[in-house]
């Protein structure tokens, strides 16, 4: 790229050698740092942690880079102030910042600022990088909107291209490109849970991800201390976002699906019906198992006769009784509620001892109050309430493991909590689920993401309000406090594609805005259609001409299909895969409709769309199929051996 286009690409490209070269004196320093003067070894081993962090962050890729700059009037002189934005806080020799660090106050500007609200932001220049070498850089004036056409015309020429790129198979920090909206989702106040509903790519993900990092810089000691937990759908949406938060500086951050938190475990091997998992994910079960738990504390028939020495004392059977009412009436948990009732029995047997010391001896006392009031256990305790068959091995499925979690903080407590936790395909939780969840975060500090149109499991959610009550993790049934705040923008989907799959939205049954897609370019999806027995090799060869155009292409289809369509792949040298991450140059991604949610692929191939949109409820269908086809980054194509379906059939 010529220099005459850009005027001032020396002065930056001078600029971003001295933040390198700044960042290496941050490093060199960094290492002169001798953690064994410390006082004491505790402050020796902090100073060695810190330091460790600090230069691994430092040392990742693109630390010393930044992608932005701003321009605004100085608070205090007036003078033009100039504002590098990076991933990192890098600063000078004398402690003077040279970059700010993204997620810095003052970079807020940067990402928010408009020709109609400009923030005091005069200027705002965004750079391109090229394998590490300034190629070129965007201006635009926001004191001045004429100046360039650039401001109007809404999102920049490359920050679109950014936004457009060819897709790797794992998915990738957007610091440099971060819109307003998703800033202030991203940015928005930790003390409460806030929940984002967006339609498919319009960033959530990506936005809870960054969410995440910035909230660990925001409040640095407390989330250090207590933890974030980050909670996807399952692994290979893990394995899809796993590099995000390294690379945006945080590694120490817990990356789990909700089934996995659950304690203790049982060896989930079953799957319940749609209808018992809504059954058995719906809220009215905790009461239910509450009322059990309780119920299996009962006072003794008769009186409890208890020797001691030459005299004997007879603790009445309503005695016991009211004791038991007593320590049932508590707030912890209820193991730990009999605590109250041994120190009841104890306060009695001393008064009546007088003095006697013997009272300790009271053995039959003990027995008889350990029978009245058993410690239960929580799998126990779900699997009679689910009432097993007697003497049979239960087949555990993921709904009851989220019962015997429930079951397990009812009898002993919380075992594990975060001071922050992110949800992502929120909408798939169960209300159950959503309380395993929700009390990992005593304090209520949560980010959910999701969108009720993609809401597809039996027991999933489909109004956000509701949502709140679910996440209180108090017995009280208080539910936390929050907000939703809304995505519209949608990143991922061209236009051609989002036009035709918004069309499903009136038949999902839900409340959703339909989003509008910055990416104006690209096709209508195409179509192929065969015989029921030409299919799978009909797949394979509009999967094989895709994959010509884009090498990152998947594949939705409906399970019953998956064999003969691999085997299909197989005959034209391609290889079906059920992950997404560290993908041969021949592999094939192949989902069902439920679990490619999440994914992206530059090309998509769906297969049998009829079938998918056929599920049952028909609600479930049109969600299903919503979420096949908007998968796609560029290219999506049809391969069918049944109807076009006319909700979708644009002529
Ligand atoms: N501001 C942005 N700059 C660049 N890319 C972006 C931006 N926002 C989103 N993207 C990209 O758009 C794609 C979709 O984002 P993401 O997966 O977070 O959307 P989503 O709302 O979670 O979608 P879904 O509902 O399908 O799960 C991703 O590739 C993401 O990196």
């Amino acid at each position: 790229m010529s220099t005459e286009s850009f005027p001032e690409l020396e002065f930056e490209r001078a600029r971003l050698t001295r933040a390198r070269a700044c960042r290496d004196s941050m490093i060199d320093r960094l290492g002169t740092v001798d953690p064994s003067s410390a006082a004491d070894e505790i402050t020796s081993e902090y100073i060695e942690m810190t330091v460790w962090e600090a230069l691994d962050s430092l040392r990742s890729p693109g630390a010393g880079d930044f992608f932005g700059r701003i321009d605004e009037p100085s608070p205090t002189t007036g003078e033009s102030e100039e504002w590098y934005i990076g991933r990192r806080h890098i600063e000078d020799e004398r402690g003077d910042p040279v970059v700010v660090d993204w997620r810095a106050p003052i970079s807020a500007p940067f990402y928010r600022a408009t020709a109609i609200d400009p923030l005091g932001v005069t200027f705002r220049r965004r750079f391109t990088l090229s394998e590490g070498e300034m190629t070129a850089y965007l201006d635009e004036h926001l004191d001045d909107p004429d100046a360039d056409g650039s401001v109007a015309a809404g999102i920049p020429d490359p920050v679109l291209a950014e936004i457009g790129a060819e897709r790797s198979g794992a998915m990738r920090e957007i610091v440099a490109t971060i819109q307003g909206e998703q800033d202030i989702v991203i940015r928005a106040d930790i003390d409460q849970a806030l929940i984002v509903q967006g339609g498919p790519g319009t960033g959530k993900t990506a936005v809870a991800l960054h969410r995440a990092a910035f909230l660990l810089f925001e409040h640095r000691a407390r989330l250090a201390r207590d933890g974030v937990l980050v909670v996807g759908p399952n692994q290979a949406f893990l394995d899809y976002i796993s590099n995000v938060l390294p690379s945006l500086g945080e590694k120490a951050v817990r990356q789990c699906t909700a089934l996995d938190l659950c304690i203790p475990k049982v060896e989930v091997t079953g799957i319940d019906e749609p209808e018992a998992a809504r059954w058995k994910g719906s809220a009215e079960r905790l009461a239910e198992i509450e009322e059990r738990a309780l119920a299996a504390i009962q006072p003794p028939d008769d009186d409890v006769v208890v020797p001691l020495g030459a005299r004997k004392f007879t603790f009445e059977a309503s005695l016991i009784a009211e004791w038991i009412e007593t320590a049932k009436d508590g707030i912890v948990p209820i193991n730990q509620r009999r605590e109250r009732l041994r120190v009841l029995a104890q306060q009695e047997l001393r008064r009546r001892c007088n003095g006697d010391d013997r009272w300790r001896e009271a053995g039959p006392l003990k027995t008889a109050l350990n029978k009245c009031w058993p410690t239960q256990k929580p799998v126990k305790l779900v699997d009679q309430y689910l009432d097993g068959p007697r003497g049979k091995k239960r087949a555990w499925t993921p709904a009851d493991q989220f019962l015997v979690d429930e079951a397990n903080t009812l009898l002993n407590g919380t075992p594990f909590t975060y001071a922050h936790v992110v949800v992502d395909e929120a909408q798939d939780q169960s209300a159950v689920a959503l309380r395993v969840i929700g009390r990992r975060s005593p304090a209520g500090s949560l980010t959910l993401v999701g969108d009720v149109a993609q809401s597809t499991t039996p027991a999933g959610q489909e109004r956000w309000a509701d949502v709140f009550a679910h996440l209180g993790s108090g017995r009280s049934g208080a539910g936390v406090d929050g907000t939703i705040a809304d995505l519209t923008i949608g990143y991922r989907v061209p236009e051609p594609i989002l036009t035709v799959a918004n069309r499903l939205l009136p038949l999902t049954g839900v409340d959703a805005t339909p989003s509008r897609s910055v990416r104006v370019d690209g096709e209508a999806p195409s179509w192929r259609h065969t015989s029921p027995d030409e299919l799978p090799s009909a797949v394979a060869a509009t999967v094989r001409d895709v994959k010509h155009r884009h090498r990152l292409t998947g594949l939705v289809a409906p399970v019953e299909l998956h064999d003969s369509i691999g085997a299909a792949l197989a005959e034209v040298g391609l290889v079906a895969v059920d992950h997404v991450h560290e993908l041969g140059h021949d592999d094939v991604p192949i989902f069902t409709a439920e679990a490619v949610k999440g994914l992206e692929f530059d090309g998509v191939v769906v297969a049998e769309p009829h079938t998918i949109l056929d599920a049952t409820p028909a609600t479930r269908g049109a969600r299903l199929l919503y979420v096949a086809m908007t998968r796609a980054v560029q290219e999506l194509a049809f391969v069918t051996s049944g109807d076009k379906p006319a909700v979708i059939d644009v002529g």
